[in-house]
């Protein structure tokens, strides 16, 4: 599904380069739950920016569903990440005038869906994530963990290959962070790829496998069933 080797990238500032990312190798396939986990200024959003293609890497290749990135022109890559990518920030990004259906609704309507189908699609993933009673409600009217519930459903309206969340437990208290997590499980549970970025070690725990980058390198890629098992020798 995701296939990254040898990516680089520096950041310009004046006559200085910042080396972030120094030399990425790594692969994803259909069904993983990976964290990308490593404490702050590790390169972690620098890589999902590249993942994401918010953002190009100076070299490197990066495969998407077979499909080489660098290739693409602007037009063409914002189709393939609409079509293949789903976003879920720590912020949530929500629409704060939008009800809680209507912010899932989005990607359906810019997929053309009519109106019908846009309102039991939409209610369809608000269930999933156990929201379905607060449809109505504004953003404002929600707890941090029901906004980031909505946002997940949003992203899984678009129904991505790939789902990317970047700190998605940020700005939650455990318990919530958790029940966040658990979500994010059963999401996978039924066969969606999903890359979590996080610095919380419990967070990344929740994951199947752990890549531990530090100082734009990856010093560990493991099963977490490994991680653990180690833990008891
Ligand atoms: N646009 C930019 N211009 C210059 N430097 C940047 C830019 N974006 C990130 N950096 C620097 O690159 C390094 C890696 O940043 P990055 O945001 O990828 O790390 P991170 O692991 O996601 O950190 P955090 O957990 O704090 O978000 C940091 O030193 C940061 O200051």
């Amino acid at each position: 599904m995701i296939e990254i080797k040898d990516l680089h990238k520096s950041y310009k500032m004046g006559s200085n380069s910042l080396h972030v990312l120094k030399g990425i190798n790594f692969s994803v396939k259909e069904g993983e739950l990976v964290a990308i986990m490593g404490s702050s200024g590790s390169g972690k959003s620098t890589l999902l920016n590249i993942l994401g293609m918010l953002d190009e890497a100076d070299s490197g290749t990066y495969f998407l569903d077979n499909v080489p990135i660098k290739g693409l022109n602007e037009t063409k890559a914002a189709k393939y990440r609409n079509k293949f990518l789903g976003f879920v920030f720590q912020s949530f990004n929500l629409i704060n005038y939008k009800t809680a259906l209507e912010n899932v609704a989005l990607p359906l309507y810019y997929q053309r869906k009519n109106r019908k189908e846009r309102a039991e699609k939409a209610m369809d993933y608000l269930s999933k994530v156990g929201l379905a009673e607060w449809a109505t409600h504004l953003p404002s009217e929600l707890s941090g963990g029901q906004k980031q519930r909505v946002a997940i459903a949003r992203a899984l309206a678009a129904d991505p290959k790939v789902l990317l969340a970047d700190e998605p437990t940020g700005a939650l208290d455990s318990k919530t962070s958790y029940e966040v997590m658990d979500i994010i499980q059963t999401i996978n549970d039924e066969g969606k790829t999903i890359l979590v970025v996080t610095h919380e070690p419990d967070i990344a725990d929740m994951c199947k496998r752990i890549v531990h980058l530090k100082d734009g390198v990856i010093v560990e890629d493991k099963p977490v069933k490994q991680i653990r098992a180690s833990q008891y020798v």
